[in-house]
């Protein structure tokens, strides 16, 4: 029987590269993660693209696909609905392949619940200040949201505790390198003893 891939959830607070650090690993020719695009109710922001970036669905879609349990995991985050598609990793995991989730922590922490062998990662800025910099700096957010994203972002960083890894991203680069290393070294801490090793020293 196939072995099962790895769930990698990549988690922080808001602003910290999450989404960079994502794409930049999957620019990367040898990567083998498979990404599971995720279910939101917020509004597309310049150049993203639905089915690309995000599944952008109505407020009332998302219920439903909340009521015919269709999502692994489920949060509200500053005014808007995030999910991910269980029927997507699940297959997905089933056919060995290792599925990376970059999502907030609300969401990360039903899918320790769900699976507690996944691989849990936390993204940490060099600094507070640095954060509010980069949250700015993207000119994505209203006043409003970014004060919200900030408010949010000191209790998600207390819950760093609960993740296997912490790594900071100062500079993307390092940060990808970082959880690159984590995943081979996850792979290979996990991998069984398997039979065809025993019989080599047999044979020796
Ligand atoms: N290591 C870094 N050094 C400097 N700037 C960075 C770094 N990583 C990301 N950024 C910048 O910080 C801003 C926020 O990054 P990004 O959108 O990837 O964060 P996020 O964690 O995915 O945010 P959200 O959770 O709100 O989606 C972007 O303008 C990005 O270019
Ligand atoms: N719980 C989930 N959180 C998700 C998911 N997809 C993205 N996210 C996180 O939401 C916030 C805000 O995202 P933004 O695109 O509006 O800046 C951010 O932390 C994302 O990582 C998901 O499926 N579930």
């Amino acid at each position: 029987m196939k072995e099962k891939g790895l769930l990698i959830v990549l988690s922080g607070p808001s602003g910290v590269g999450k989404g960079t650090v994502r794409k930049e690993i999957f620019s990367q020719p040898d990567t083998a993660f498979e990404y599971s695009i995720s279910m939101t109710t917020r509004k597309p922001r310049q150049g993203e693209v639905d089915g690309v970036d995000y599944f952008f669905k109505s407020r009332e879609e998302f219920e439903t696909l909340i009521e015919q349990d269709k999502l692994l995991e489920y949060a509200e985050f500053v005014g808007n609905y995030y999910g991910t598609p269980v029927d997507y990793v699940k297959q997905t995991l089933n056919e060995g392949k290792d599925v990376f989730l970059e999502i907030e922590v609300q969401g990360a922490k039903q899918v320790r619940e769900k699976f507690p062998d996944g691989l849990f990662i936390f993204l940490v800025p060099p600094s507070l200040s640095e954060l509010k910099n980069r949250i700015v700096t993207r000119g994505t957010e209203t006043e409003d949201s970014i004060n919200h994203r900030l408010s949010a972002a000191k209790e998600e960083i207390e819950m760093m505790k609960l993740y296997d890894y912490v790594v900071e991203n100062d500079q993307v680069e390092n940060a990808c390198e970082r959880i690159n290393s984590i995943v081979v070294a996850e792979h290979c801490r996990r991998t069984r003893v398997e039979p065809r090793y025993l019989k080599m020293l047999e044979a020796e």
